[in-house]
């Protein structure tokens, strides 16, 4: 159990007559990224989710970070919803002041240092920005946080590709891969890749797939998309 930062034992979620989650079971050792991908509906949210302590289990065992998880985890956790929890009426500045208030682990100076990087104007109301600027801002909160893990879900669903490039350079650059753990979820599969250690593929409701990116690539000679063809097929 050593070094796993994520630990899944038999976990079931159903939500009344849908059963989201099938007995699930899977480890992720610390550090690096991992790529969470899957159809429209598998259960990515619904994993996730139970990660960071925002679901219940149905049953079976979740450990975090070295702990069984509830709502407390979010103080080691950092997680990026689809939907953002931006106020509209802060500017930009004050999105970041507010947050090292917020969040203890918050680096105010990271902040703003992936904001400049982006080019995102500090004096800006939230709710004047443009959709590809506010995911900027998003992904900056997120970045800034300095926890063991970091949980994004669909953090490129429905944005250009240049905002797509820009938020993928800045996991590059901002994710501390020595002590932190990235989980991100994905349809974006090969825009991701370069970026990922390891992929967890589900198909409804079950884990179909856990593999370091590396071994797919020279045990099997495979990409991502290429081992998402040959197990989903
Ligand atoms: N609050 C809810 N109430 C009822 N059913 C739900 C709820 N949330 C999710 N589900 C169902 O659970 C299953 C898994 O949903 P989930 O959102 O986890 O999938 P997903 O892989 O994240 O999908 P997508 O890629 O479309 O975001 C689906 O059948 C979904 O309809």
């Amino acid at each position: 159990m050593e070094n796993m930062i994520i630990n899944f034992d038999r976990v079931s979620k159903r939500y009344g007559l849908t059963s989201a989650l099938k007995n699930v079971s899977f480890q992720i050792p610390s550090g690096g990224i991992i790529g969470l991908v899957g159809s429209n509906g598998s259960g990515k949210s619904t994993l996730l989710k139970l990660m960071a302590g925002l679901l219940k289990g149905s049953s079976g065992e979740i450990v975090v970070c070295g702990e069984a998880v509830n709502r407390l985890i979010a103080k080691k956790v950092a997680f990026l919803a689809e939907v953002d929890s931006l106020y509209d009426f802060y500017t930009v500045k004050e999105t970041i002041t507010f947050s090292t208030k917020v969040f203890p682990d918050f680096d105010e100076q990271k902040a703003y240092q992936i904001v400049d990087a982006l080019e995102v104007e500090l004096h800006k109301k939230i709710g004047t920005l443009s959709k590809g600027n506010r995911a900027r801002v998003k992904i900056a909160i997120a970045l800034s946080r300095n926890v063991p893990l970091l949980i994004m879900d669909e953090p490129l669903s429905g944005l250009d590709p240049l905002v797509r490039e820009d938020i993928i350079k800045m996991i590059a650059k901002y994710v501390e891969m020595e002590n932190q753990t990235l989980i991100i979820s994905t349809h974006e599969v090969t825009e991701i890749e370069p970026l990922l250690d390891h992929v967890l593929l589900v198909q409804s409701g079950e884990i179909v797939l856990s593999e370091r990116v590396e071994d797919l690539r020279e045990k099997r000679g495979q990409s991502v998309l290429d081992a998402m063809k040959e197990v989903l097929r």
